[in-house]
């Protein structure tokens, strides 16, 4: 079978999509392409523009300017037909503190027009999924940050939707249960649920299939983490020397070096990959006689981020 064949669709489509807040722009003509079966990641820092982009993807926000295609709707046009079809978790916990759990998510199967049978099936097949069964007749207010994130996710998917968008899940969750909020994210995955999700932080942009970088509100770069991190177009060494910030001071003056940040006793320095030897080109700017150990490390986002956002004043 070719790959043409092989190749499946977009569910998200987007030219030039645009949101103005008065003269602030808060998402500007972001082009995107989300094929069916990926979890997709923005990542960018707060007020980037991220939720806003998805509100517009869900039809909750119209454009300012450019076209959207979810699921092959026009939106906002088709918004109403699109409601069913994806589900959508929010930042803060948008449940009813009052109502238990079970009370929760039977709200949400009516909601999405199930039927008292199917609701029924559904919601203990959720409790079970989302290890809630405990916790099924206890008011979703008193439950812990880890469960209250379970049982929003669950109420995402009661209606079991191709696409899910997922705004800063985990920002408030600890980081064990992060872990297993994304085993989850890949078992539905693994359902044929395309995923979109914002985050901010770097090692959950790194689980994600596919990427995009934003910054106020602009798509800086896009595509696999790994295909990012091996196209950056640096070097990353890391140096343990005394004196690391006045070593930091000097490189970061030479064009040659993209930036440099310390971590703990080490210098992380991304030198342009013009630089044939960077190791030996670092030594350098070492004082003669310091016992400096240079190693050259594995890309990571943090630094794709950096690259991808520097000459942020454009
Ligand atoms: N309804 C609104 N009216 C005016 N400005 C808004 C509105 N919604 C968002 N903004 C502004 O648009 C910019 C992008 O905000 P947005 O919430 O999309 O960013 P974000 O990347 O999701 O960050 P956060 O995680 O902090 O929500 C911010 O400067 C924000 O203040």
């Amino acid at each position: 079978m070719s790959a043409a064949t092989n190749a499946k669709p977009n569910v998200i489509e987007t030219q030039a999509m645009s949101r103005h807040f008065g003269e602030l722009i808060a998402v500007n003509q972001v082009d995107l392409h989300i094929q069916q079966g990926t979890i997709y990641g923005f990542l960018g820092p707060n007020g980037c523009g991220k939720s806003t982009a998805i509100r517009m993807l869900t039809g909750l926000l119209a454009p300012s300017s450019g076209a959207i295609k979810v699921l092959g709707l026009d939106i906002p046009k088709e918004s109403e037909a699109l409601r069913q079809r994806i589900g959508y978790m929010t930042q803060k916990f948008s449940l009813y503190d009052d109502l238990s759990v079970i009370e929760n998510l039977d709200f949400m199967a009516a909601i999405y027009g199930l039927s008292r049978a199917a609701a029924r099936h559904r919601v203990e097949a959720l409790l079970n999924e989302y290890d809630l069964e405990a916790q099924a007749k206890q008011r979703a207010g008193s439950m812990s940050g880890g469960q209250k994130q379970r049982l929003a996710l669950a109420a995402a998917t009661v209606h079991e939707p191709e696409l899910l968008f997922l705004d800063e899940p985990t920002s408030a969750v600890d980081p064990e249960n992060r872990r297993a909020f994304w085993e989850k994210l890949f078992d539905l995955c693994e359902a044929k649920t395309t995923i979109l999700v914002s985050t901010h932080y770097m090692d959950e942009a790194e689980r994600c299939h596919q990427l995009a970088i934003l910054e106020r509100g602009k798509l800086k770069t896009a595509g696999r983490p790994e295909t990012l991190m091996q196209n950056m177009g640096v070097t990353p060494i890391e140096i343990e020397a005394s004196n690391l910030r006045a070593l930091k001071s000097q490189l970061v003056a030479n064009p040659a070096v993209k930036s440099a940040a310390q971590l703990g006793l080490r210098l992380r320095v991304l030198v342009d990959q013009s630089i044939a030897e960077p190791e030996q080109w670092l030594k350098q700017f070492l004082p003669p006689e310091t016992h400096a150990q240079l190693n050259t490390v594995r890309p990571n986002l943090e630094d794709v981020f950096v690259m991808a956002t520097r000459g942020a004043g454009d």
